[in-house]
């Protein structure tokens, strides 16, 4: 099939490599000419486990292209995808001008038999609404399907080779079944519904990921005030075929692009529909709670951060991401900026990204070991990798104080008491104190 995805972000991106992959002919467009121009050359904008290889292999050979006009890829095109961003307004709703451009943007050049898909995350009723745009603008009957994504920042293009399952949303017998026919080589599960029930299938995933997440934390405060260890609860708890293991790791909460905007867009939605939002927003408070844990932790133990040395690991929402959108980290930075400490922060890919934010409020060191050197203690942000494999007790040696403020539990016990000295507080667990400080 001849498809045209438009906006190369993250979603349109991995969604344009991966049906170039199993066999359509796509060509990517996005308005950002420079994005277009590092794409032909095979440069991904950001970095993404995975992705480069696949653009190398297909790209300007016979499946794959990218342009910076909508003529070039919509027109003659069985299947327009639209993944453009749908960020949050002040008031926490979605806010849909990138959509709606890009809907005005590829509309002219829209064929008879095209089938307009939107894979953005979009308020229920949204669907219909670009749909009446096109016709009434543009006078052209339009098939509208909604195909919500599930992928994830760090493992995208593996989520979307193996989904564990596709939604379609089509009031239309043939353009659901010729959507199904697109992804058919990817052997997944493949579930239609109404437009409606497919924007909600999003929203109400995003939101109860997000709320499983806060409930944890919860937990963990929890059982840091009645000695219980959260992991074990975990464990526990996550063993029941019902719950599952899956998004229980306690922490300093979610961030990223989608939990926190996804999250207050439902709520909105919830209000304008007269539904209690109450649970949603017990949701949001607890995460914003959870991401001021670990700066409440290092206060309890110093009473004053003024010129205290703290090395930040990790500053990226995430492990396997440079995306720096809503991280924990920058709350986290700037609160112990403004408490008088002096931070410098290590991270493997975020660094440019953070510097965006953060600019010269805080240091970047180069490595972990030059952001141990003389530290106060160390805050662990992100679980990259390289940070949980580190050789701790080692590094300890450099810092000024063996203090570590844990935010992603990365260590294990036997780990922590082969340590020389150290003072490990982590999330929901006892403090671990091995030959502690004097001071
Ligand atoms: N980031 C993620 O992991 C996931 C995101 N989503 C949803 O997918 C949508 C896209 O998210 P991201 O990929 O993160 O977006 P993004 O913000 O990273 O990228 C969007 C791209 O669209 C381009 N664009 C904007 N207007 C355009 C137009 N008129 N024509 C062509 N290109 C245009 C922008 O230049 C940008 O490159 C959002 O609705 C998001 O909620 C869903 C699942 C996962
Ligand atoms: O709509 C979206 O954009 C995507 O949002 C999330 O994906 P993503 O944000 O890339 O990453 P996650 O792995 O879900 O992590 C989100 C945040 O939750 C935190 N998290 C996750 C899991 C967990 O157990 N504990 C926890 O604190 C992570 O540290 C991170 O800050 C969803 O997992 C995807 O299914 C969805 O498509």
């Amino acid at each position: 099939m001849k498809i045209a995805v438009i906006g190369t972000g993250y979603v349109g991106l991995s969604t344009g490599v991966c049906l170039a992959e199993i066999g359509h002919t796509v060509t990517c467009i996005d308005i950002d000419q420079k994005k277009i121009q590092h794409l032909q050359k095979g440069i991904p904008p950001f970095y993404e486990p995975g992705i480069g290889e696949m653009i190398m292999n297909n790209v300007n050979k016979t499946k794959l292209f990218f342009s910076s006009s909508h003529r070039d890829g919509v027109a003659g095109a069985d299947i327009v995808i639209i993944a453009v961003g749908t960020p949050q307004r002040e008031d926490g709703s979605c806010n849909l001008t990138f959509l709606e451009q890009a809907a005005i943007d590829s509309a002219p050049y829209l064929e008879k038999e095209s089938i307009f898909v939107i894979k953005s995350t979009v308020p229920i009723g949204t669907n219909e609404t670009i749909q009446k745009l096109i016709e009434s603008r543009f006078q052209k009957k339009v098939q509208i399907v909604s195909n919500p994504e599930f992928l994830r920042q760090g493992s995208a293009i593996f989520d979307t080779m193996h989904p564990d399952r596709i939604v379609i949303g089509s009031e239309n017998k043939d353009a659901s079944e010729k959507i199904a026919e697109m992804y058919r080589p990817l052997n997944a599960p493949i579930l239609i519904t109404s437009i409606r029930s497919a924007e909600m299938i999003k929203y109400a995933s995003n939101a109860f990921l997000a709320t499983k997440i806060s409930y944890i934390n919860y937990i963990a405060n929890l059982c840091e005030q009645v000695g219980a260890d959260v992991e074990d609860v975990a464990q526990g708890m996550g063993t029941d075929k019902r719950i599952s293991p899956a998004f229980l790791q306690a922490g300093i909460g979610y961030g990223g692009s989608c939990f926190p905007k996804d999250v207050k867009a439902l709520l909105a939605i919830s209000k304008e529909n007269g539904i209690n939002p109450g649970l949603l927003q017990e949701t949001v408070a607890m995460n914003e709670h959870q991401q001021t844990i670990l700066v409440s932790k290092a206060l309890q133990r110093f009473q004053t951060l003024k010129e205290k040395r703290f090395a930040l690991l990790g500053l990226s929402f995430k492990p396997e991401t440079d995306d720096m959108r809503e991280a924990p980290s920058i709350p986290m930075a700037k609160q112990l900026v403004e408490l008088g400490a002096e931070v410098i922060a290590y991270d493997p890919k975020a660094v440019h990204n953070a510097k965006k934010i953060l600019g010269s409020t805080i240091k970047y060191a180069d490595s972990i070991d030059e952001a141990f050197l003389h530290a106060d203690a160390i805050f662990i942000v992100t679980e990259w990798g390289e940070i949980t494999n580190m050789d701790i007790g080692n590094l300890l040696k450099t810092a000024k104080s063996p203090i570590v403020f844990d935010g992603r539990n990365c260590f294990d016990e036997k780990k922590i008491k082969a340590c020389d000295s150290i003072e490990y507080y982590s999330i929901g667990k006892p403090v671990l104190f091995i030959n502690p400080p004097k001071n």
